[in-house]
């Protein structure tokens, strides 16, 4: 029998927390670091997540993938949809030309790119907004996920998909730092999931 939705949230949540590894001050002192690795070793926690997003998440076009976590969540989540994926990546990684952007995060600056033609051959279902999610691990300052916001933007636009729509999903967050909000503030048209709000 169908879970309901409740029911998968709360679960997703759950194996969130009982895998989750806190560590204070690291990289930087006063940044309290949630490492998720504990998720990829356990495969019915992590079915937990994918389980919730497949249906959460059930009209989605297409997945982008931040590096470098967000690698780990977003594949296994567009292929157990049978969803095509894209990468952003750091600068420097990706060849040909770029659309770039640069941001800051709790623990540093950095930049991240996507490739300008990654998207020609994407034909979109006509009538439909095209429904593209970002997926990442941990929303804290919302830097990293406002420049990815603004990337998909470009590459969309660029490559001629006008009528879409931006989902974002994290699986934990950093509450005190108001990243939600201030993404919230700057997109009124981005939805933010996150699993569990730490
Ligand atoms: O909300 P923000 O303050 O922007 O921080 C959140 C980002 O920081 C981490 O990425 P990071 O670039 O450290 O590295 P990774 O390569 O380990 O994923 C994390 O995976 C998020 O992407
Ligand atoms: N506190 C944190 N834990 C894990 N990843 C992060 N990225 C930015 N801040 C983070």
């Amino acid at each position: 029998m169908q879970e309901s939705y409740q029911e998968l949230q709360n679960q997703a949540c759950d194996a969130v927390r009982k895998s989750m590894k806190f560590f204070p001050d690291w990289p930087n002192k006063g940044v309290g670091f949630q490492d998720i690795s504990g998720l990829f070793l356990s495969h019915e926690k992590f079915n937990k997540v994918l389980d919730y997003y497949s249906y959460r998440f059930n009209d989605v076009d297409l997945i982008v993938c931040l590096e470098a976590r967000g690698f780990v969540l977003g594949t296994a989540f567009a292929q157990s949809m049978k969803l095509p994926f894209i990468l952003i990546r750091k600068k420097g990684k990706l060849p040909g030309p770029c659309y770039r952007e640069s941001y800051k995060k709790e623990y540093g600056a950095d930049e991240f790119e996507v490739q300008e033609n990654i998207l020609s051959g994407i034909t979109p279902k006509p009538g439909k907004k095209f429904h593209v999610l970002i997926m990442d691990d941990i929303l804290a300052t919302g830097g990293t996920l406002c420049a990815s916001i603004e990337l998909v933007k470009k590459v969309l636009i660029g490559n001629g998909i006008k009528d879409f729509k931006i989902s974002t999903s994290l699986i934990s967050s950093v509450k005190v730092l108001n990243g939600k909000e201030k993404i919230y503030e700057k997109y009124n048209d981005v939805s933010i999931d996150i699993i569990n709000e730490m």
